[in-house]
């Protein structure tokens, strides 16, 4: 699964019809390179518009924002536009030729109430046959564009009503949130400091440090992210930080830190002050890391590479306070990657809960006495998160549970996480 901190995921606003814009056959053919890179060579979303928009300096914030939303839109309604357009869908993951790609386009702009040129790849597509066959949609996984074995996974363990409530809010393009780095600047101050760059944004109830961005724009490019003044993180994101409690100069072990999204929230929730150790077991993230921390002035983090077990014995017993943001199907952010719904698997996800009751049972190890421990995901599938915990409390006698938090996506209207807060007795 994905994990995006890049610049990327600002393009993905909701949809918007561009309405005057003229369609320029080379944003088309852009956008048919990204879907065959994506569909077929079985890329990344984000990478393959990274490298895509990279590509052509001469491309505009507007044809640039139109590759970008056209590419994920087309990425989420997937299957109900090869649907409309009368093309196969394939669950298997075979390619599809040029020519679907093409059509599933010309659907989608229609949709958009674009006018097509008379191009011959869209002849034959007209809006009002294609409305008709929206409106009598009668399956689950079309409607909702979602492979079959997930719609069913889905049911079987949140049941239908709540399944489908959750299919219909992860269809929802996400909002874009910004974390003030309190070490730096409060959150009042970093919206009026936007507000004069005309950067509306707004506060959010569900979390003190948010502001969610009214218009998307290439926030990125701002000198006050330069200046490490805020990160972009969802609010359930944040609350997961929140979640673990930590205070100034405690030991603070950050087990699955990645890119660090969370371990730069902790360290300023501690005031820069004790010790975090950031781990993982891929390099490169732990490098962006190490840039991040310094970015937003950041000194008490140290990173370390996980290559055996050995890295976790060596740090038994020596935590305050650990954080397991354990790898997960991902499927409570489908909203900002949407190509995710595509790439899992049911082997995946098997092997995946397996990782996951590992990462609990040898590296919860890692807690002191007295210690707490935050398990969390960013999946709404109880099979990852409290099964996980029940089970690993009824090996583990020496840990008690203290609070556990669903955050549904169609309820509080962010990404969907899990965090279970656990106490080590003993
Ligand atoms: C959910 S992501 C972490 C996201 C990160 N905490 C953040 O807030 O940006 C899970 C991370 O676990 C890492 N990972 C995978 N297997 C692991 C293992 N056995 N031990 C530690 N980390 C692992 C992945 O590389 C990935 O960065």
């Amino acid at each position: 699964m994905i994990f995006l901190w890049g610049g990327l995921r600002l393009w993905r606003s909701p949809p918007q019809p561009f309405p005057d814009m003229k369609l320029h056959r080379n944003l088309c053919e852009a956008i048919i390179r990204a879907l065959e890179a994506i569909f077929n060579q079985k890329q990344y979303a984000d990478k393959v518009l990274e490298k895509l928009l990279k590509s052509n300096s001469k491309w505009g914030a507007r044809d640039r924002a139109f590759i970008a939303e056209s590419t994920y839109e087309i990425v989420r309604w997937w299957r109900k536009l090869l649907f409309l357009a009368n093309e196969t869908y394939y669950e298997n993951g075979s390619n599809y030729e040029n020519r679907v790609f093409w059509r599933v386009l010309g659907v989608h702009l229609l949709l958009q109430h674009k006018s097509l040129p008379p191009w011959q790849e869209w002849q034959n597509l007209f809006l009002k046959e294609i409305e008709q066959k929206a409106s009598n949609i009668r399956e689950r996984a079309i409607q909702h564009s979602i492979p079959d074995w997930l719609d069913k996974l889905g049911e079987q363990e949140l049941g239908k009503g709540a399944w489908e409530r959750e299919l219909e809010a992860l269809n929802k393009p996400a909002e874009v949130v910004l974390r003030a780095n309190t070490l730096k600047i409060s959150v009042q101050e970093l919206q009026k400091l936007l507000q004069e760059q005309k950067i509306e944004t707004k506060l959010t109830p569900h979390s003190p440090d948010a502001l969610i961005l009214a218009t998307r724009q290439n926030i990125f490019q701002n000198p006050l992210f330069k200046e490490g003044y805020f990160e972009v993180q969802d609010v359930g994101s944040q609350e997961i930080g929140r979640f673990l409690r930590v205070k100034a100069g405690e030991r603070v072990v950050d087990a699955c830190a990645g890119a660090g999204g969370k371990t730069l929230h902790l360290a300023s929730m501690m005031h820069n002050k004790g010790r975090i150790i950031a781990m993982d077991t891929e390099s490169w993230k732990l490098a962006e890391l190490k840039k991040r921390a310094k970015r937003n002035g950041i000194d008490i983090i140290e990173t370390r590479l996980i290559e055996s077990s050995k890295t976790i014995k060596r740090l038994a017993n020596s935590a305050d306070k650990l954080l397991l943001d354990v790898p997960c199907s991902g499927l409570g952010v489908l909203r900002r990657n949407p190509d995710a719904k595509w790439k899992l698997s049911e082997k995946f996800l098997i092997e995946v809960r397996e990782k996951q009751s590992q990462i609990l049972q040898q590296y919860s190890q890692m807690l002191k006495k007295g210690g707490f421990l935050v398990y969390a995901t960013c999946s709404i599938l109880p099979s990852e998160n409290e099964n996980q915990v029940n089970n690993f409390l009824l090996q583990n006698k020496n840990f008690r549970l203290l609070e556990s938090k669903h955050l549904f996506p169609s309820e509080y209207g962010f990404d969907g996480f899990f965090m279970a807060l656990l106490e080590k007795t003993n």
